[in-house]
């Protein structure tokens, strides 16, 4: 089913009385594709996974998960797993006996729902634990059960509200890996809500970033951050020597160049016009110190990372 829509949505809109939470949501994600759903506190992230998974009804617009258009919320709620913002667990039952019982909701009999439920507990890592219970589960395995619970019913969507939240290094580790595994071997299409960058960095195929309700950049990380925030600065090292034709090669052309500490370790500091292409700036600058004699020692340009572009498309105006 690679390539067809997994998720499509169309002018979706969602007020709580005055506050427009989603203001015109259009989104296309293809079957397979680990999406990272962004934007800062209030933006609307939460709101839009409820309309999509059919628990919150949209004021207007139309979406269509999995193919089954919103019309028929019973269908699509078959079809998605969800693992919500803040998701309570019962401590009184053991890790397999509270999948059983989500798997028996889904129909499956009593036999099956327990050879589901084992097999997820072993796919997320909590084999040995199954028979434990739940109040005894750290932060980490909770999650863990809490993404088990969101495959019960072989789900083609799966969404994930903050999944890594308030875990610890390498709990987030474990379910990062889990969430990947999850769109690898089951083909399933993953919406992943986080603030998390770095795991979107890590995990992620595409992202969208909400910003008030509305969709402020989107695509793969790495044309979000060119869009979004290209890099404008970077350092160049060359012999300290050379400093006086370093700078007077890099004056021809339309970076801005300087030196840092005096020029005494033949550091210089350049800025790229925002006019100008990042590979056009760079051509240039190389270009004019090879030609006049100057070996480049090193070059880095800062920034280009999703924090820099989500501050850029989310930042106040
Ligand atoms: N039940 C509600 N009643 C009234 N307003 C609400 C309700 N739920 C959300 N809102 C408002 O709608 C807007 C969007 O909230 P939402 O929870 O969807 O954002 P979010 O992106 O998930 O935020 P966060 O990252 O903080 O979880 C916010 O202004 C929020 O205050």
């Amino acid at each position: 089913m690679a390539g067809e829509a997994a998720l499509e949505a169309r002018e979706l809109r969602k007020s709580y009385g005055r506050v427009v939470a989603v203001e015109s949501l259009d989104l296309e994600v293809a079957a397979g594709t680990v999406l990272g759903f962004l934007g800062p506190n209030g933006a609307g992230k939460t709101t839009a996974i409820r309309m999509l998974t059919t628990i919150l009804a949209p004021d207007s617009g139309a979406f269509t998960v999995a193919g089954i258009p919103h019309t028929r919320p019973a269908d699509i709620r078959r079809r998605v797993g969800v693992l919500p913002e803040s998701a309570g667990y019962p401590g009184g039952q053991t890790g397999e006996e509270w999948l059983c019982y989500h798997a028996e909701l889904f129909g499956r009999t009593r036999a099956d729902a327990r050879s589901t439920a084992r097999r997820l507990l072993a796919d997320v890592g909590l084999a040995d634990r199954g028979h434990a219970l739940i109040s005894s589960y750290s932060r980490g395995m909770r999650q863990r059960l809490g993404i088990a619970r969101a495959l019960v019913n072989d789900p083609d969507v799966v969404f994930l509200d903050e999944p890594t939240l308030g875990l610890d290094p390498s709990g987030q580790v474990q379910v990062l890996d889990q969430i990947s595994r999850v769109a690898r071997q089951r083909g399933a299409t993953v919406l992943l809500s986080t603030h998390v960058l770095a795991d979107v960095e890590q995990i992620c195929d595409r992202v969208v970033i909400l910003n008030r309700g509305k969709i402020v950049a989107q695509g793969t990380v790495a044309e979000v951050v060119r869009q979004a925030a290209a890099p404008r600065h970077g350092q160049l090292k060359i012999p300290p020597e050379l400093l006086d034709r370093a700078l007077a090669a890099l004056a021809s052309t339309d970076v801005l160049a300087k030196a840092n500490g005096g020029g005494r370790r033949g550091e210089l500091e350049l800025s790229i016009p925002s006019d100008l292409q990042l590979e056009v700036a760079v051509t240039q600058a190389i270009g004019a110190l090879l030609e006049a004699g100057v070996p480049v020692l090193g070059f880095a340009l800062e920034g280009g990372r999703l924090s820099d572009a989500f501050l850029a498309v989310t930042e106040d105006v």
